[in-house]
């Protein structure tokens, strides 16, 4: 039998991996979804048929998985509201928030409960997700397959052993697909400069970023090497990849990473354990 599973807030992080689990099969009846506003929820029960309830406790009354899908910041009176129903039902709790520690999530819950923290990616709506794990040494090894279960029906799962290579999987994966939307509409532009309508620049940049990263994905080459592949001596992408090394790419991408890893390590602090 399915897992029922409990969606703690119906946003973008929640919409997608409900999304994905649908398209892989899940069952819409074993799915529910909670926000404070009906307006919130009545898309996702249209869309995907699940249900939804604008109480959280009524939610995990029954839940086998809870999924924690709420902003950071709101967390703690979300997990404080809950945590006698926790406590008594003890499902396997999943936190996709970034930041916030297992201790801080643990004591919020009244601690001692099976917590996966999980640190995915949008594209997980289109089963393209990229999602990193951490297990507290409360989860069970079935608890640890049920969460990549959950997760792999939407994309990749990599566990991590240390807690704090989440906020590396943050900015490697997590905040990513961000970089590469940027990367689109900077590729758009220059390919109007060039002359392009605009609608033909994005769609030859998408499939291009497609293409390639399908082609690394099942390569026996490093993207090194693939990359000196398409570079012919004296000829166009080598002029192109001379200019983004001579203006700092790897350095500028380091900064952003290590960016947006040092701002999940102060999210922890500022809205950790107090
Ligand atoms: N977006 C992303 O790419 C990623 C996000 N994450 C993490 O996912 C989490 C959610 O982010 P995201 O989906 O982007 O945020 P959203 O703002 O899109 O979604 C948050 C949802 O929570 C609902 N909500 C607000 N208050 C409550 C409450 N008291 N009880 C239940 N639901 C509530 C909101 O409803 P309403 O709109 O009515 O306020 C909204 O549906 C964050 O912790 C983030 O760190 C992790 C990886 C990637
Ligand atoms: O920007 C954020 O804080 C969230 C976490 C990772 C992606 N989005």
């Amino acid at each position: 039998m399915a897992s029922r599973v409990t969606f703690i807030g119906a946003g973008n992080m929640a919409g997608a991996i409900i999304g994905g689990m649908i398209d892989n099969g899940h069952p819409a009846s074993d799915i529910t979804a909670t926000s404070p506003s009906d307006e919130v929820l009545a898309p996702l029960r249209e869309r995907f048929g699940i249900h939804t309830d604008t109480d959280n406790v009524a939610a995990v009354r029954d839940a086998d998985i809870v999924v924690l899908a709420v902003k950071p910041q709101i967390m703690r009176g979300v997990c404080e509201g809950m945590r006698d129903t926790l406590q008594r039902q003890r499902p396997l709790i999943i936190s996709v928030a970034a930041g916030l520690t297992a201790e801080s999530l643990q004591a919020w819950m009244g601690g001692g409960l099976p917590l996966v923290r999980c640190m995915p990616n949008t594209p997980s709506l289109v089963g393209a997700g990229a999602a990193g794990l951490f297990a507290t040494p409360e989860v069970s090894a079935e608890q640890r397959d049920q969460a990549t279960a959950l997760l792999e029906a939407v994309g990749l799962v990599e566990w991590v052993e240390e807690e704090g290579l989440l906020d590396a999987v943050t900015a490697v994966s997590g905040s990513a697909p961000a970089y590469f939307f940027l990367m689109f509409e900077a590729m758009e532009e220059a390919g109007v400069k060039l002359g392009l309508p605009a609608e033909t620049a994005r769609r030859l940049a998408m499939q291009t970023a497609l293409g390639a990263a399908r082609m690394a994905q099942g390569s026996e080459f490093t993207p090194d090497r693939l990359k000196r592949n398409v570079m012919s001596p004296g000829g166009t992408t080598e002029r192109a990849i001379e200019h983004l090394e001579q203006a700092g790419l790897r350095q500028i991408m380091a900064d952003a990473m290590e960016a947006c890893a040092a701002r999940a390590r102060e999210m922890a602090e500022e809205l950790g354990k107090r």
